[in-house]
């Protein structure tokens, strides 16, 4: 693989997946370097033995574990989750998140709360000393569709900015609210 950021993220992602998943129930987060952290899991499951039930976050997540056979779970039956493993939008220095420009959140978020050890893999493209300086798309916000004008109004009147909503294209989430401040 000649990609640099192809690269890192599947560096990152095996990484992550060999130093912090045990056997259990492991969390699935959404988005392009997840992929790697789950074709990671599925060499180890068939090299290893590792004996790991999925919770997805998506249906992207869904989709890959059925692809790569892996044990697929829900919430309802596997709510302990030994860990989470979740992409991102941007870090700051204090490890604190943009997520969400994918389409995915607030199930991203369920998963992240339900899990021992939240885990997030991340290329170099996506550090940043405060949020902001790499992602310019907005901070993005789920909502339920049928509250959006109230949250989109509340938001505005709270923080300043414009805000606009997002439908979910291909993949994941219902509707979605992107806040974006402007400068003051
Ligand atoms: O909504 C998407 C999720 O929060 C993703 O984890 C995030 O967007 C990172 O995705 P990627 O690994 O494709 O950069």
């Amino acid at each position: 693989m000649n990609d640099p950021v192809e690269n890192a993220k599947r560096l990152a992602a095996f990484k992550a997946v060999d130093n912090h998943v045990v056997d259990g129930v492991i969390g699935i987060g959404s988005g392009s370097t997840v992929v790697y952290a789950v074709e990671r899991l599925a060499q180890k499951v068939k090299d290893e033995g590792l004996e790991v039930i999925c919770v997805p976050s998506s249906f992207q997540a869904k989709q890959l574990i059925i692809q790569h056979g892996l044990k697929l779970g829900d919430l309802e039956m596997n709510h302990n989750l030994k860990v989470t493993i979740d992409g991102a939008d941007e870090s700051d220095h204090m490890l604190t998140l943009i997520k969400g420009g994918g389409g995915c959140l607030t199930q991203e978020k369920i998963l992240a709360s339900c899990a021992e050890e939240f885990v997030v893999i991340a290329d170099y493209r996506k550090a940043s000393t405060h949020l902001g300086e790499q992602w310019s798309k907005g901070i993005p916000i789920e909502v339920i569709p049928s509250a959006y004008r109230v949250v989109y109004q509340k938001i505005e009147k709270m923080l300043g900015g414009k805000s606009d909503l997002r439908m979910s294209g291909s993949s994941k989430a219902v509707g979605f609210l992107c806040e974006q401040h402007k400068s003051p």
